[in-house]
């Protein structure tokens, strides 16, 4: 498993070792001594799955309170994932980090508490799984438009063309006005 730093370098990013043969295939999506050796001690409590046709976008979501770290992957299909720093103490707040995340590539990342996150579906239809360190909390739910110029993610889109949103993520906050970490 070969874990990277992105340019947030708080945001991991995670190659797993995937052994190929006439089978299929066999990989480790989770670790935790190796995360533990990469300074993280993690303890998940929830897992989540998914499924999203292409064009989808969820997102930018996070928790004020509670708030979770995400390990995140995809076993079908591919999406573009995001991470966004809400930190105000952080040198990188307001600045997001993204990467493909696909069934091909068997990436995962690591978007640690403290941040927003979404994806953005390529593929005809994409299956998310991921791992949280806390639980929902629904009324600590926020979320940010997925297009505030302040934060201006470079989703993969034709210039103009809309996503498929979810009403409350159509009805998302400015950056500017939203509910940050300390
Ligand atoms: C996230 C979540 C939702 N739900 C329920 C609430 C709702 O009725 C239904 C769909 O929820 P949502 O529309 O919020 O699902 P979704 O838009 O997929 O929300 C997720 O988006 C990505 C980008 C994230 O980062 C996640 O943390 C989460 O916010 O599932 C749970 O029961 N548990 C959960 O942990």
């Amino acid at each position: 498993m070969k874990i990277e730093k992105l340019r947030i370098p708080e945001v991991l990013l995670i190659t797993p070792k995937v052994f190929g043969d006439s089978r299929g295939f066999f990989m480790e999506s989770w670790n935790q001594r190796q995360f533990a050796e990469a300074g993280l001690q993690l303890d998940f409590v929830q897992d989540n799955h998914s499924r999203s046709q292409q064009g989808v976008l969820r997102g930018l979501h996070y928790q004020i309170h509670q708030p979770q770290g995400k390990l995140v992957r995809v076993v079908s299909g591919a999406v573009f994932d995001v991470a966004v720093d809400l930190r105000r103490s952080s040198p990188t707040f307001g600045q997001w980090v993204g990467a493909t995340l696909s069934a091909e590539n068997h990436q995962m990342l690591w978007v640690p508490p403290g941040f927003a996150h979404g994806f953005y579906v390529q593929s005809d239809m994409a299956d998310f799984l991921y791992k949280t360190t806390e639980f929902y909390a629904p009324e600590a739910e926020r979320c940010i438009i997925w297009n505030d110029p302040d934060i201006a993610v470079a989703w993969p889109m034709a210039a103009g063309s809309m996503p498929q949103l979810a009403a409350k993520d159509a009805a998302g906050c400015a950056f500017n006005k939203a509910d940050t970490y300390s």
